[in-house]
């Protein structure tokens, strides 16, 4: 795939800088306009040749309008830009963040960061421009007031140090309640989603009511520090809507003296006037400074998604024909400061089927994504046929290792470019044999559209939809398979038959299966038992199955779906480690060694 911020780059400085350069000579112009109509003015009040001075009015007027309109298209234009770059950035970091260490941040969380936080930061580039483009024109104005009438200029500058003085608390001010109203949009966007997901659950247990609650319940934070922004900005333009008409007074007084002095004419009490108000120039920049800092506070939050963690990967493939040999040396992983999984020494028999058991939070899920490099372990070592998965290019890493899981993700296209999809689209063949041996060809063919139809339009359970995501692992097998609970929505048979087209497919791919029924980890040729994150045991299942607590974790309700009373409840376990559905198949000859006992109890 390639990288999503190799598709958008930068828009570089030149958008901004036409904004810069359209506001600034639309400033000038705006400064520039009462001087000219003042003269003109003067002129046909006495008669005068007031014909350039006219046409330049006009000129004027007719730039003001066009460089108006220069400025907003450049406006646009530069936050898209910025927009699309930002947002390009954010979901790029996203999706090659290691899955694990992005898993803190929940679903709405993101939405709201690449939406509406990419949006504001986005258009902060163009506000910064537009805003020093702004403070030209009062800056500007108080120097051709300072020509028309320097008293009057004197009036005016004696007022701006409160007027800056509105502007820096504004900024400060808004800053905080910016950044708390963020983090509350987010909270909300996260607790929607989480209640759509859910949508089930809640129509079930009838908890509507109390779900939407949970969902508004920060709305009135959302409501207070929204309140507050609009009464800083509020706060801001009030004192400035005093202020600026008192120092317009002020230097229009000033002038008229002036005038009665006969030291002004009726044109330059005209710009003084309007001058002052150029020079006082308040409300915009307030507006702009609030984007300004509102897109800084959004470009903190996208960045957080830019600088997650991803992956480093090293030089190397792996050399042809290995046996998918698999090791775990000296492994640790922490999670929230805690040793979530530690594992001295594992070997993962090339060509076999190693089931991974224990209870619910054994630590299963982050062993199967420890040895297929999504995340890397903070100690030891993992080594696909001696070489460690770290040293691997990304490609060498992908097409010999892959993955299937209990909810795969198979994006929007067909069937068939769902199943092909991977690091290299695997040819028709190869998907239809996929799609076989996870046992969703049949299926499939019944579709409207058969492989053709599109994923959205296809009326798929929850069964179905995992074999395609397994269909989809098979077509691109390398020469090691992690299956992490990857057929749980599959009844017994229907899973047996998959794992027997699956050992007759691809015999030859070390299989690693995330295992909750004792009748996967019975045809597994080895099984590593985990508990509390720990290696307990390495063996085959008949030979765990004699050790109580081995057969407690397939009753405990780790084993989901079958503890209790399920078949593999008591009645089961007087047939033994098979259960019933695994007698059928046959056991198997034992090919596994000997049970090695890793961490001694
Ligand atoms: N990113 C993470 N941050 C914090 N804790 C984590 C993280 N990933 C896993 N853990 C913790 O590590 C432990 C093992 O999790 P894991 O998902 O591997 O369990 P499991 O054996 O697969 O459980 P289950 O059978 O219920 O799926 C759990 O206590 C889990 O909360």
């Amino acid at each position: 795939m390639p990288a999503a911020g190799a598709r958008h780059r930068s828009p570089g400085r030149v958008p901004g800088l036409l904004v810069l350069l359209f506001s600034v000579a639309g400033a000038a112009v705006a400064v520039a306009l009462p001087l000219v109509l003042g003269r003109t003015l003067d002129l046909l009040l006495h008669g005068g040749a007031a014909g350039h001075w006219l046409a330049a009015s006009v000129a004027l007027l007719v730039g003001e309008v066009l460089l108006d309109g220069l400025a907003a298209l450049c406006t646009g234009r530069c936050t898209a830009g910025w927009t699309a770059w930002i947002r390009s950035r954010a979901l790029h970091g996203m999706l090659y963040a290691v899955p694990d260490l992005a898993r803190p941040l929940s679903r709405g969380d993101v939405a709201a960061r690449l939406t509406l936080n990419a949006a504001d930061a986005g258009s902060a580039p163009s506000a910064r421009a537009s805003l020093a483009a702004s403070l030209i024109t009062p800056a500007g104005a108080l120097l051709a007031l300072a020509f028309v009438d320097v008293w009057a200029a004197l009036c005016v500058l004696a007022g701006l140090p409160a007027l800056a003085l509105v502007l820096r608390t504004f900024a400060r001010d808004t800053g905080t309640s910016v950044r708390a109203y963020q983090g509350v949009q987010s909270e909300i966007a996260a607790r929607l989603l989480e209640a759509l997901e859910g949508a089930e659950t809640i129509a079930a247990a009838g908890t509507a009511a109390a779900e939407r609650e949970r969902v508004l319940r920060p709305l009135a934070d959302l409501s207070r520090l929204g309140e507050r922004m609009w009464l800083l900005h509020g706060r801001a333009l009030a004192l400035g809507g005093v202020l600026v008409p008192l120092l317009t007074v002020a230097a229009t007084a000033v002038g008229g003296l002036r005038l009665a002095a006969g030291a002004l004419s009726v044109g330059g009490l005209l710009a003084v006037s309007r001058y002052a108000q150029l020079a006082a120039g308040f409300g915009g920049a307030a507006t702009l400074l609030g984007a300004v800092v509102r897109g800084r506070s959004a470009r903190e939050r996208t960045a957080v998604l830019e600088q997650l963690p991803a992956l480093v990967h090293g030089p190397r493939t792996l050399p042809p024909g290995g046996p998918g040999t698999l090791e775990l040396r000296d492994v640790r992983v922490v999670r929230g400061g805690t040793e979530v999984l530690r594992v001295d020494e594992v070997v993962v028999p090339g060509g076999l089927t190693t089931a991974v058991v224990g209870r619910s939070g054994a630590g299963k899920s982050v062993l199967a994504a420890v040895a297929g490099r999504l995340t890397d372990p903070d100690r030891g070592e993992v080594l696909l046929d001696g070489t460690p998965l770290d040293l691997l290019t990304p490609h060498s890493l992908r097409t010999e290792v892959g993955f299937a899981f209990a909810r795969p993700e198979l994006g929007e296209g067909t069937v068939a470019e769902a199943v092909a999809a991977g690091r290299r689209t695997a040819p028709s063949h190869r998907v239809r044999a996929a799609l076989r041996t996870a046992g969703a060809d049949a299926f499939v063919r019944r579709l409207p559209h058969a492989y053709d139809t599109p994923l959205r339009e296809a009326p798929l359970s929850g069964g179905e939809y995992q074999r395609l995501g397994l269909a989809r692992a098979f077509a691109h097998a390398g020469r090691l398979l992690v299956m992490d609970d990857a057929t749980s929505s599959l009844d017994t048979a229907t899973e047996h038959a998959v794992n027997r087209a699956l050992n007759h497919s691809l015999g030859d791919v070390t299989r690693l299966v995330v295992a909750h029924r004792p009748s996967v980890a019975a045809r597994a040729d080895r099984v590593i038992w985990l508990e509390s994150g720990r290696v307990r045991a390495v063996g085959t299942h008949r030979r765990l199955w004699e050790e109580a607590a081995y057969r407690e974790v397939f009753r405990s309700g780790s084993s989901t779906g079958e503890g209790g009373a399920g078949p593999f409840g008591p009645e089961a376990q007087a047939r033994g480690p098979l259960g019933g559905e695994a007698a059928e198949g046959g056991p198997g000859p034992d090919r596994s060694a000997a049970p090695h006992r890793e961490v001694p109890r």
